[in-house]
């Protein structure tokens, strides 16, 4: 074998949205903290995330989760999620992948009829408690980052379309929260391309006109998405959100709902107790609710909690042979989405 980088890796996807989780290539990457580690890949050293995000060992519409040791002491273990554009501070669905992929192949002990994993990461501890059956994972239940409204009813000046009204909300990673009806759209598969060439639009203004600060924490500054949404025809909260360079969440996205969750209850259509059911653009579901609340700094802030299925469904060992003229890969807007400039 004369391969220059190899990696393995399982495939899992929860309710739909592909989480690959790392299990040996990467040893560690620089940095004290998780939060350290995340702002090295994005300020000094984007190698690792070409390598595994862009073709063709990668694609878009995916993310690649690498584990580490924890660096705290009430961590069970630590991760960074890689996408196409930057490692981000915390994920909902790669949560889930990550805790199915730990305990599903005994990489951390599995307990039955509930197993408690406490993930660390750059936005903070994340506690997973899983329900096991058989050496399953049939559910995980994430406390998520306590999240909070930045503003709501923002207006940006968006190419080609006008002013468009956001809700900019932090739910473990910055969100601009759209509602589709201000286009005369509604959140639907079919339009899909329309919609995401839509948000990549709302992502560059916001990026533009908008400064985004977290209030206790440099670094976890900026919109990391944006998402749609809506209700669907039973009342249920639907959201579809776009990660650059402009492709869909298959999943209902735990960090865009519980930036959402903050924003209802700062209008007074949610408190704490509430339970939702969250659909998907894939009407896949999470459910999601308000254990709690605290502060942010000086923000209102609340506790949400999102439940979801993760799934294994392949093993995955890639390379780099040291004559591939495409070291550090290559992307192409055909598939990839038009915000190729939101790439880094
Ligand atoms: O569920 C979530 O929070 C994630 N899904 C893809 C984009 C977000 O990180």
């Amino acid at each position: 074998m004369r391969w220059k980088k190899t990696a393995s890796m399982i495939e899992v996807h929860a309710e739909g949205e592909v989480g690959r989780v790392v299990t040996s290539g990467v040893l560690d990457v620089p940095g004290a903290t998780m939060l350290d580690k995340m702002l090295h890949i994005n300020e000094v050293d984007g190698s690792l995330r070409r390598f595994f995000c862009f073709e063709p060992r990668g694609y878009a519409q995916m993310s690649t989760n690498l584990l580490f040791p924890p660096t705290r002491p009430d961590a069970d273990a630590a991760f960074l999620i890689l996408q196409p554009d930057r490692a981000h501070a915390m994920s909902g669905s790669n949560s889930i992948c990550v805790v199915t992929a730990l305990l599903e192949t005994g990489i951390l002990p599995i307990h039955e009829p509930q197993t408690v994993v406490r993930l660390e990461t750059p936005a903070g501890i994340v506690k997973a408690v899983a329900q096991c059956t058989d050496g399953k994972c049939v559910s995980v239940s994430l406390d998520m980052s306590p999240s909070f409204v930045d503003r709501l009813d923002a207006v940006v000046e968006v190419e080609g379309l006008g002013p468009v009204t956001v809700d900019i909300a932090f739910g473990g990673v910055f969100y601009a929260l759209i509602d589709p009806a201000q286009f005369g759209m509604a959140i639907d598969p079919a339009a899909a391309r329309t919609l995401a060439d839509i948000a990549s639009r709302v992502h560059r203004a916001v990026d533009a006109q908008l400064d985004v600060q977290h209030p206790t924490t440099k670094g976890l500054g900026g919109i990391s998405y944006t998402m749609f949404v809506d209700r669907d025809a039973r009342g249920d909260l639907r959201g579809a959100t776009v990660l650059p360079p402009g492709r869909f969440d298959r999943s209902p996205c735990g960090t865009g709902n519980s930036a959402r969750l903050a924003c209802m209850v700062a209008r007074g259509e949610a408190a704490v107790g509430d339970r939702f059911e969250a659909r998907s653009i894939i009407g896949s579901k999470f459910d999601v609710g308000i254990f709690g609340e605290t502060k942010v700094g000086d923000r209102p802030a609340i506790l949400p909690r999102i439940t979801g299925r993760g799934w294994i469904h392949g093993f995955h060992q890639i390379g780099l042979d040291p004559s591939d003229p495409f070291p550090e890969g290559y992307a192409v807007a055909d598939c990839w989405g038009d915000g190729m400039d939101l790439l880094k």
